[in-house]
């Protein structure tokens, strides 16, 4: 039962007065536990250093929250995390902390260490780099267009002030033809405000296309960096985590990266030619503004950075709301099963009440805001009013000079607001980015390629397990298997069985190499299996079917062919024959195009587990391994998913995983693990006639079934 309390970590107090009771009670736990930091982790376990435990274990927590929090405003999301034997205090960089409480198992080993990643990952210039190198061109032409409509901005307020001028010089002395008078003047600024708008269009173009097109190369390199990454890795890290990074990171980061270029740029080169201009225009009413309008820009924006972070809130409690929705509407037979509509319904309107009144409210501030910055502005422009009018009237100042003067400094209040926003707009950026390098580069521990291929002609199918010992990546401190010895014979058929969590499943995915064993050997015909090309061992050599096979929301046809992507359609039907799915595909009205739904959802689990079979044998593996494959299928689906699987297993050597033994009792070697080994082996009979540990499961599980 995991019972999570959260607490704000910046309130030191109330993170001290909780884990100090905790561990005063429970002393025992001190005792007990140990202290490690495994390489790249944050993952400590106490007490290595008993007497200090809790000062070094508050002292690394602090450590963390104060890196956290000065590396960065922005979250980061990476978590450390403290075990205390039963106890595992989980401090995020989020700023939040959660003390989970979890059981401990028989070995003292808490169930749910997981691997929390660096809290703050960098960002790497470098990697940027070879993501806009291909884009060069684009970007620095985007760069000279900007470049060029900031110039011009800066030159309309003086051709302003010369246009005013002209009409004033008109009004005054009436001499001339108005239009003529006003004709040069007012077709040069159409001119340059039809160029402005050309080099922004410019810009703009050219800038989308450089920045769709480094997002679309960051989303192609991350996606294939995660499908790179070994089964550890996924054990570690949350899909929905993981997806947010090819979605939300890389968005962000995009238009960070598009806003930082186009108005960073423009906005710096506006503020500085135009305090230019204003200063050739009037240093004594440049004086004047340059004391309000900082005052007035740093004002705004702290009130702009409690807005975004009234923003940030108001968007992390819609991502709840969604996350509620999400879980009912993906888990809706569970669910509808246990008649839980009621409640979900509730708990998302909970949630969404709860959004909505965050959102009023930050449309409220928002408007406040604004109407203040309107006040504050509109002030500005009486006051260099009135201060300009004054020179005019002591002939200091002409009035188109005034008029040049009052749009460069709007000019200037636009630019300098928008490089506040800007400058929290880059630190998102950079932290988005940051999230999405660091698995960029990260380097699988098991690559899938490189390494020998072993003929086919010549491959016999021999697999020997030896001395094996191993242990999960995110669970080090519990053994799965230790000292494991196993061989399956070419060609025949090795039955694994055994009390639950005993590590039978661990076996096949060793062989799989979802992990690599922490020592020992795995040899197919004598060669040691990291030795070997992945994708050839997983692609060619071993098929592997489940107890519960996931399908693609693709067709049937397409199903099946995942196994052998290159496969006939005649091919995928005698697949389909072998494993006994083409009577129950044909009598479907669009048959192997029958589009089998969300993870196979429109199947039933017996032809699931024959579309999955037929997938397996279409590549014609050597090596059959069947992890529980018939023991969620009712007594009818087992007997023809079992027949299948008779015809499938034939000529090849098969590692089957059991639950029910009656499924196994004709294979030609039976092991019985426990606790890691196996402990017994032979026939159904030499194991039935020694009486040992496999009678028992067989009497157990007959008694089971009589009740
Ligand atoms: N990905 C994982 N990360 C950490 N521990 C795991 C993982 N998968 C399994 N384990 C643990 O390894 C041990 C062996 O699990 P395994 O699935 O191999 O057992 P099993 O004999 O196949 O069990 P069952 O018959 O119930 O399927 C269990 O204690 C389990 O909790």
């Amino acid at each position: 039962m995991l019972q999570l309390l959260c607490c704000r970590a910046r309130a030191a107090a109330p993170l001290r007065s909780l884990l100090y009771p905790r561990c005063n009670k429970t002393a025992e736990i001190w005792k007990r536990s140990r202290l490690y930091k495994s390489p790249g982790s944050h993952v400590y376990n106490s007490s290595q250093h008993p007497g200090n435990a809790l000062s070094r274990i508050w002292s690394l927590t602090q450590r963390a929250l104060r890196r956290s929090a000065t590396r960065t405003s922005q979250p980061t999301g990476g978590t450390l995390k403290f075990i205390l034997g039963p106890t595992i205090l989980t401090v995020s960089s989020r700023l939040f902390c959660h003390v989970a409480h979890c059981e401990a198992d028989e070995n003292n080993n808490t169930p749910a260490e997981v691997v929390g990643k660096n809290p703050a990952p960098e960002f790497k210039w470098h990697i940027l780099w070879e993501f806009v190198k291909p884009q060069l061109f684009a970007l620095i032409g985007a760069v000279v267009l900007a470049f060029g409509a900031a110039i011009l901005n800066i030159q309309i307020p003086l051709m302003l002030g010369d246009l005013v001028n002209v009409v004033a010089r008109y009004l005054r002395e009436h001499t001339g033809n108005y239009v003529h008078e006003i004709r040069g003047p007012a077709l040069k600024l159409l001119g340059l405000y039809g160029i402005q708008g050309l080099l922004t269009s410019g810009y703009i173009i050219l800038l989308s296309r450089v920045g769709e097109r480094v997002a679309a190369d960051m989303r192609k390199t991350l996606f294939t960096s995660l499908l790179r990454q070994d089964v550890a890795f996924f054990d570690a890290n949350k899909t929905g985590q993981l997806v947010n990074r090819l979605t939300a990171d890389i968005q962000e980061f995009k238009s960070s990266f598009k806003l930082v270029i186009s108005q960073g740029l423009r906005s710096i080169t506006q503020t500085v030619g135009c305090f230019v201009s204003l200063y050739f225009i009037s240093p004594k009413l440049t004086g004047l503004t340059v004391v309000v309008l900082p005052c007035l820009v740093g004002a705004g924006a702290l009130i702009g950075s409690f807005l975004r972070r009234l923003s940030r809130l108001a968007q992390e409690q819609v991502a709840k709301a969604t996350g509620v929705a999400d879980e009912a509407l993906g888990n809706v037979r569970t669910v509808k099963a246990f008649a839980m509509e009621d409640r979900e319904r509730q708990l998302y309107a909970h949630e969404v009440n709860k959004s909505c009144e965050m959102n009023e409210n930050l449309g409220a501030g928002i408007a406040v805001f604004q109407g203040i910055s309107n006040i504050a502005l509109n002030c500005i422009v009486l006051g260099t009013i009135f201060a300009g009018g004054t020179l005019i009237s002591n002939n200091e100042l002409s009035p188109g000079d005034l008029m040049s003067f009052l749009v460069a400094s709007q000019t200037v209040q636009r630019s300098l607001a928008s490089i506040s926003i800007l400058f929290g707009q880059m630190v998102r950026g950079i932290s988005s980015g940051a999230r999405v390098f660091e698995y960029l580069s990260l380097e699988p521990s098991i690559p899938l390629s490189g390494g020998g291929r072993i003929p086919y002609h010549s491959l016999t199918g021999r697999v020997d397990f030896m001395n094996i010992s191993f242990s999960y990546p995110t669970r080090p401190g519990h053994q799965v298997l230790k000292r494991f010895n196993l061989t399956l014979p070419p060609s025949k058929t090795v039955a694994i069985v055994g009390e639950s969590g005993g590590g039978k499943s661990t076996v096949a995915s060793l062989l799989e190499r979802f992990y690599d064993p922490n020592s020992g050997v795995i040899m197919l015909d004598g060669l040691d299996i990291r030795t070997l090309d992945l994708s050839w061992l997983r692609g060619q050599v071993i098929g592997f079917i489940n107890q519960e096979p996931v399908l693609f929301g693709s067709s049937i046809m397409e199903n099946i062919r995942f196994g052998k992507p290159e496969a006939t359609d005649a091919e995928v039907i005698n697949a389909a024959k072998q494993a006994n799915a083409h009577r129950f595909i044909t009598s479907f009205p669009d048959g192997y195009n029958t589009v089998v739904g969300e993870r196979g959802v429109t199947l039933s689990g017996g032809q699931k587990q024959r579309v999955a079979i037929a997938r397996a044998l279409i590549k014609n593996p050597s090596i059959l391994v069947l992890d529980e494959a018939t023991s969620a299928l009712d007594a009818e689906s087992e007997r023809v998913v079992q027949e299948a699987l008779d015809r499938a297993t034939r000529g090849r050597t098969v590692l089957i995983i059991a639950h029910r033994l009656s499924t196994i009792q004709g294979a030609d070697l039976i092991c019985v693990m426990s606790n890691g080994r196996v402990v017994e082996a032979g026939t159904h009979l030499e194991l039935l006639s020694k009486g040992g540990l496999y009678s028992d499961l067989i009497r157990r599980q007959r008694a089971e079934g009589q009740k």
